[in-house]
Formats: structure tokens, sequence, C-alpha cells
């Protein structure tokens, strides 16, 4: 698990988080079917190239599903859908991912399973926009998890229709109470995230 001092929820543990808990799983499709899902984890299309997730599920902690949901409705008023590539992650998944990461400057890229990850809590997105007249990714700077600076929220070496794209997503995330991460353009963390536990609850195990 995690260091001590991290509040941590075991996979044995599932069962502790009550159905009227702010902290209880919600699932994103069930609130908003608009909400299209490409969970990368649950392939090979990923960094490691190894499936880490046996079911595409997105989950997340009830204020923050909230929260994307007007996310989502603000963009569809636009002309945008979300497109999320993951969302709760059990820290076990944490885990493998950093140990799939060289030692070097890529680890800035992935949490440190000691203090756990925001996705851990339910509490971070990885999401992009797609259009909703063609159906197709919008363009960005990079794709999802790439590991560059050209991931940089403030990189300016992209096309202007990415980085217009890219403050588009950030402008949606941000007026619903999330805060884009400097490193990683497609990921938001939500406000408030210190308040809920680092969960290693399988999605099976979810409910
Ligand atoms: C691995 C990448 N998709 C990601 O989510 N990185 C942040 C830093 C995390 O692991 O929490
Ligand atoms: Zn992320």
């Amino acid at each position: 698990g995690p260091d001590k001092d991290v509040a941590f929820i075991p996979a044995k543990k599932a069962t502790s988080l009550a159905a009227t808990d702010p902290g209880r799983l919600v699932e994103l499709v069930k609130i908003d079917p608009t909400i299209r899902l490409d969970m990368r984890y649950a392939t090979t299309n990923n960094f490691t190239g190894t499936v880490l997730y046996s079911e595409a599920r997105a989950f997340l902690t009830a204020p923050a599903a909230q929260a994307v949901v007007r996310a989502s409705r603000t963009a569809r008023a636009e002309g945008f859908g979300l497109t999320i590539f993951d969302a709760y992650r059990p820290w076990r998944v944490t885990k493998k991912l950093w140990d799939a990461t060289p030692v070097g400057p890529k680890k800035n890229y992935v949490a440190n399973p000691k203090r756990g990850s925001k996705h851990n809590r339910g509490c971070a997105v990885d999401l992009s926009l797609h259009d909703l007249a063609t159906g197709e990714l919008v363009d960005m700077p990079t794709g999802f998890d790439d590991f560059s600076e050209k991931a940089h929220r403030d990189y300016m070496g992209a096309s202007a229709g990415a980085i217009e794209n890219r403050a588009r997503l950030q402008r949606y995330l941000e007026a619903e109470g999330f805060v884009g991460l400097s490193n990683e353009w497609w990921h938001f963390d939500f406000t408030g995230w210190e308040k809920f536990p680092v969960l290693d609850i399988p999605f099976d195990k979810v409910g």
C-alpha cells in the first residue's frame, strides 16, 4: 500500500463506502449517457502496451462526476462531446504504471504510489473533446500519455487549432471546479481531492 500517513481503503474493505458516502464512486455514463469512453488502460493501446483494466468503465466520486456532467452539458451546447481516457484508477494500477515507467524525466508524468494518485481518490479525469458533427476527436497538441514537453499545458509549438482546443477543454473543466495538471493537457484534478481516500477497489467491486 501507500505511505502510512495516506488514508487508504484496500480491496478487501471495498464495502466500507456506503451508498450515501460522498466518496462513493459513481459511473459517469449512468448519469450522462452522452459521455463517450475510450478507456485506454482497458486496452493495449496505452504506454505500457498491456491491458490493466478488466472492464472499460469510468467512475468518479459523486461531486466530481456531477462536475464532469456539467462540463459535458456546456461542451455539447457548443458542439463538442467529452471523450474519457481514464477516471478512477485502483491503486494497484498506479503501482503498475509507475513500475512500467523508466527512471528519468518520464516519472514526472506518473503519480508515485507512495503518495497515491488523485485518480486513486476518484478525483482526477483524463479526457479530450470530440466534434459532435463528425464524431472525430479534435486536434490536440499530442496524443494521450505523450510524456514529452509537447504535453505541457503551456507548450505553444502546436498548431493554432490544437492550442485553441486545449484551451476549450480547460475552460469547460475549470468552470466546474477542476484544475488542469501543468504537465498533461488531458489531466484535471477535482478541487477538494484531499478529503477523499486512496482506494484500491477493483472495478467489479465498485458496485
Ligand atoms: C499516467 C497519466 N495518465 C496520469 O494520470 N498521470 C498522473 C500524474 C497520475 O498518475 O496521477
Ligand atoms: Zn491523469
